[in-house]
């Protein structure tokens, strides 16, 4: 037996070394002629790739180590094998350290190893010992622990490490070991760099392991996400002959992971979730049963796994992008340990991976403002997490990409990923993928912009590091719409204020998308001036102009109009330089389709399911392709139909909108308007909708000359002059675009004067609605904007009104609702209220109402599916309809009032059954 042997079993009681690279770096560190650079994965066993050459050398191993508690494990571990190790750090006892620092100063010091941490390495009070460890030539190695935190882009980066250059630059002729677990590449050459090794030998264990296969699935383009899991966890199980095997499902999300374990117990798999959320005992329980392979699937957070050693883990799944490859290497290297065949899956979604790139951002401009400045350390999270997108979105061998970004040689997969067993797959998937969605490349959405592509005034200051573990536990518990709104309030309150004292708002603060955002390239700021809000107002608008194309019968609403308004929306914002282009062009599509829609052919006020499937099969099969694009403009669709097509949106239930609806629907269902009308009438609607929205220096010319509005149209890129809120840009018709010209003039024309050229229909409203509904307006929808105006806008409100027809249609102009669902609210409060009295809902309205009103529950989880979310859409809507005749408000609030009993009831809809007695108890 070698002296090496004897020495590894004499002190650390091991009969052999456990790998071959352990042993040969254990000898080569012995040699001592060279740098020795050891990358092994956790728990390999690195330590005692220098602690056993420290015993058989002669002087003091120098252990760095970037925590007291580390070392203080370390330290406890030695001591209790009987070797001589200390550590000198700020928590020392001063008896102990005098102890220490005597034994050094002695002619032959017992210690063999003296831990200390970078930063006392560095200190003028450890100096004098150095150097006379130095000078005495009694430092036989320099060994240093978790040397990833040297390199700036590694994720536990301490400056104090870089100063260990310096170090080894004092200790000529003393070898230096450095250790890390699995590194990028990027990471070992900013290791060997900072630390000064020469030519070091490199002891790595090869990433690439032949058992695990590796594919990745776009989730998007599955039919039942679910279905497909599970059919991949029954295989990988080895189906019902399986010999006890087991299997780990990761999801950023605490829903998710409640989601995808009911969803695969319902389908004949038992799953445990495991999350932060969960009581301490449940959580210990669902790894104890997975443990004791009583479960065989838990679906966990990254928290999970940590520590958790199980050999038969014949697969490990990814429901959500890892933040990076190297944290995917990780996790899915919890496959397989036992060497048997075993799958890592990740079922990628581009929808995913925009948010988690979008939360990794965020994080990183929180880290930034928290220490203000940039650093180049902030780059790593967002190369790792590219690198990760990268693994999904290539056309490549899995295997080879893990390999070289460890900077390992390509592998030999041989059919272990799904691009060597059948690439042609890979292509077909991706081809789909990209039909589905218009982006082409992983950064592209969030491209980064200043030197990190940060800019570190976008967000709030955050409260610790990247702290990506929040990722997993903080996803799912968004603040509710409430707070949300209060905060946007808040903003916009506290910024009008700053603008009132007359400060300095050099830049406008970009308010960053919710996490829920819908957008594409949500946080992207290209279009200056366009905030996140007004484009999701747009999307909104998009999104019901789609629905109402489409139909109630499909209650489409939920799902498929929102993905193509999602395209469409973002169509535009690529396409646009501006923020006015961009309205332009939102303006563009809806008055396409308006003009296009409605039920055509169809006079009558009431309108069967029938009629109405058949109206819009005949639409669907006249319009092909992009419901929005393809227009098809048709002069007699008379304003009634379009009114009763249910194009309402926050705008077309305003005031004028209602006042109009109420007298052509009593007075001319069938007066024909000629195409110009129509589309002035149309253009103003939606110019005012979008307006209203944006919170608009709406230029009423008469307003423009008394001086009492905003004098000035705002220019393109010009700073803020306005004390108009600020969360706002501004349609102004000098800065319309030209390809709206027209529209823009007669929308000036129609705020200036609704006369009855424009909007015939308007002298035939009776004098009092239209009180009423003014009154209706300022009473109760002008306090939520209290806080939003300007002084200027105050004071407008004070003075003397004009004929009642102009002071309503100010009021309408000037209004400034920031909320489109608050909006959304007050003017369907006020057409419920009065215009649409007498006027019955049909189903399809009935549909939108309940649509609507059900949504933010579907998008909080509510619904254990989305066929159940449209099913118990299409109950309620019935129900709501069914033998009564209620009008827009009735119907709403009902629908409210069932709804809310319904979840008061029940946490989560899982069933039809769980409607059954809704019927009976509620109407
Ligand atoms: N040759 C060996 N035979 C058996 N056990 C060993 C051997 N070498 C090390 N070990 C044990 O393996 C465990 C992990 O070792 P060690 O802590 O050195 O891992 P590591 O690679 O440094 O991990 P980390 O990255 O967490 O620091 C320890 O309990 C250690 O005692
Ligand atoms: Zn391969």
């Amino acid at each position: 037996m070698s002296a090496v042997h004897r020495a590894l079993q004499t002190h650390f009681g091991f009969d052999k070394f456990r790998s071959q690279q352990q042993e040969d770096a254990v000898k080569a560190v012995l040699k001592g002629d060279r740098d020795v650079f050891v990358l092994m994965p956790t728990g390999a066993g690195k330590s005692l790739c220098y602690q056993l050459p420290a015993l058989l050398a002669s002087g003091i191993t120098l252990v760095i180590s970037p925590l007291i508690a580390l070392i203080q494990d370390q330290v406890e571990h030695l001591k209790a094998l009987n070797v001589p190790a200390r550590s000198i750090n700020s928590k020392l006892p001063s008896a102990e350290r005098r102890e220490i620092l005597a034994d050094l100063e002695s002619e032959s010091p017992r210690l063999k190893l003296l831990y200390i941490t970078p930063e006392m390495v560095a200190s003028p009070s450890f100096q004098p010992c150095l150097n006379s460890l130095c000078a005495r030539g009694l430092l036989a190695y320099l060994a240093v622990d978790e040397a990833h935190c040297v390199s700036q882009w590694g994720h536990d980066f301490r400056p104090d490490y870089l100063k260990l250059g310096d170090l080894r630059s004092r200790l000529q002729g003393v070898p230096c070991v450095a250790l890390t677990a699995t590194a990028p590449k990027r990471v070992q050459e900013d290791i060997e760099r900072s630390l000064k090794l020469r030519s070091p030998l490199v002891f790595a264990t090869p990433v690439f392991r032949k058992n695990l296969k590796y594919d990745v699935i776009f989730r998007d383009l599955l039919p039942d996400p679910y279905v497909h899991l599970f059919a991949f966890a029954k295989e990988a199980l080895g189906g019902n002959t399986a010999e006890k095997g087991c299997g780990i499902v990761y999801c950023r999300t605490r829903e998710s992971c409640e989601e995808v374990a009911h969803k695969l117990t319902k389908l004949g798999i038992l799953a445990k979730p495991y999350h932060a959320g969960l009581k301490a005992g449940d959580r210990t329980e669902s790894q104890t049963d997975w443990m004791a392979d009583k479960v065989p699937v838990i679906v966990a957070t990254i928290s999970f796994g940590m520590g958790v050693d199980k050999a038969n883990v014949r697969f490990v799944v990814h429901w959500n992008l890892a933040k990076s490859l190297a944290s995917y290497y990780q996790e899915s290297g919890r496959a397989g340990r036992d060497g048997l065949p075993s799958s890592c899956r990740i079922y990628y979604s581009p929808k995913d991976r925009d948010q988690l790139n979008f939360l990794i951002r965020k994080e990183i401009a929180r880290k930034q403002e928290k220490r203000g400045s940039e650093k180049e350390q902030d780059k790593a999270p967002i190369l790792d997490f590219e690198a990760m997108v990268a693994f999904c979105e290539q056309e490549g061998c899995r295997h080879a990409t893990i390999s070289q970004f460890f900077g390992n040689q390509k592998p030999n997969c041989a059919g272990a990923c799904d691009f060597c067993r059948d690439p042609k797959i890979v292509r077909a998937q991706l081809a789909r993928a990209a039909a589905l969605s218009t982006r082409t490349g992983p950064a592209q959405s969030t491209a980064p912009r200043g030197p990190f592509g940060f800019d570190p005034e976008l967000y709030a200051g955050g409260k610790k590091g990247y702290g990506f573990e929040r990722y997993d536990e903080e996803w799912g518990n968004e603040e509710d719409d409430s707070e949300k709104r209060k905060k946007v309030f808040g903003d916009l309150f506290k910024k009008q204020m700053s603008l009132r004292k007359g400060s300095d708002v050099a830049k406008e603060k970009f308010v960053p998308p919710d996490a829920d955002c819908m957008l594409k390239d949500a946080s992207s700021q290209r279009i200056p001036k366009l905030t996140v809000k007004s484009r999701e107002h747009c999307l909104s608008l998009l999104q019901e102009c789609l629905t109402n194309h489409r139909g109630a019968a499909e209650l489409s609403y939920s799902s498929d109009t929102i993905d193509q308004a999602v395209e469409i929306e973002h169509e535009i914002f690529r396409a646009s330089k501006s923020a006015n282009l961009y309205k332009a062009a939102v303006l563009k599509r809806l008055k396409r389709k308006r003009i296009g829609a409605g039920f055509r052919g169809s006079s009558s006020l009431f309108q069967t399911a029938g009629d109405f499937l058949k109206n819009s099969q005949k639409e669907t099969d006249k319009t092909p392709g992009d419901p929005i694009c393809e227009e098809k403009e048709e002069v007699e669709t008379g304003k009634a139909q379009k009114m009763k097509s249910g194009l309402a949106t926050p705008a077309d239930s305003s005031p004028i909108k209602a006042k109009t609806s109420t007298t052509s629907s009593l007075s001319s269902p069938s007066k024909k308007l000629t195409k110009k009308q129509q589309k002035l009438a149309e253009a103003a609607k939606d110019m005012r909708c979008i307006s209203q929205y944006f919170g608009k220096k709406q230029v009423d010319t008469t307003q423009t000359k008394t001086g009492s509005a905003i004098s000035e149209p705002e220019e393109e890129g010009s700073e803020n002059r306005s004390p108009l809120p600020n969360d706002t840009d501004f349609i102004t018709i000098n800065s319309m675009p030209t390809d709206v010209e027209n529209t823009s003039e007669n929308v000036t024309a129609v705020h200036m004067s609704p006369s009855a050229e424009e909007m015939p229909n308007q002298d035939e409203t009776p004098m009092d609605t239209e009180i009423t509904s003014n009154q209706d307006v300022q009473g109760e929808n002008h306090e939520p904007d209290a806080q939003q105006k300007s002084p200027k806008q105050s004071h407008e409100d004070r003075t003397p009104s004009p004929p009642v027809k102009r002071s309503r249609a100010l009021k309408d102009i000037k209004r400034v609702t920031f909320d489109p669902v608050v909006q959304e609210t007050q003017f369907e409060a006020v057409n419920g209220d009065t215009t649409e009295i007498k006027k019955p809902v049909t189903l399809k309205e009935a549909a939108d109402i309940v649509v609507r009103c059900l949504d933010p529950f579907y998008k909080k989880g509510k619904f254990a599916t989305k066929d159940l979310f449209k099913s118990f859409a299409r109950f309620l809507s019935h129900l709501l309809t069914e033998g009564k005749t209620a009008n827009r408000g009735q119907v709403k609030m009902e629908a409210k009032r069932l709804i809310k009993g319904f979840f008061s009831r029940i946490q989560r809809c899982e069933s039809e059954t769980d409607w059954k007695h809704l019927k009976v108890e509620d109407r």
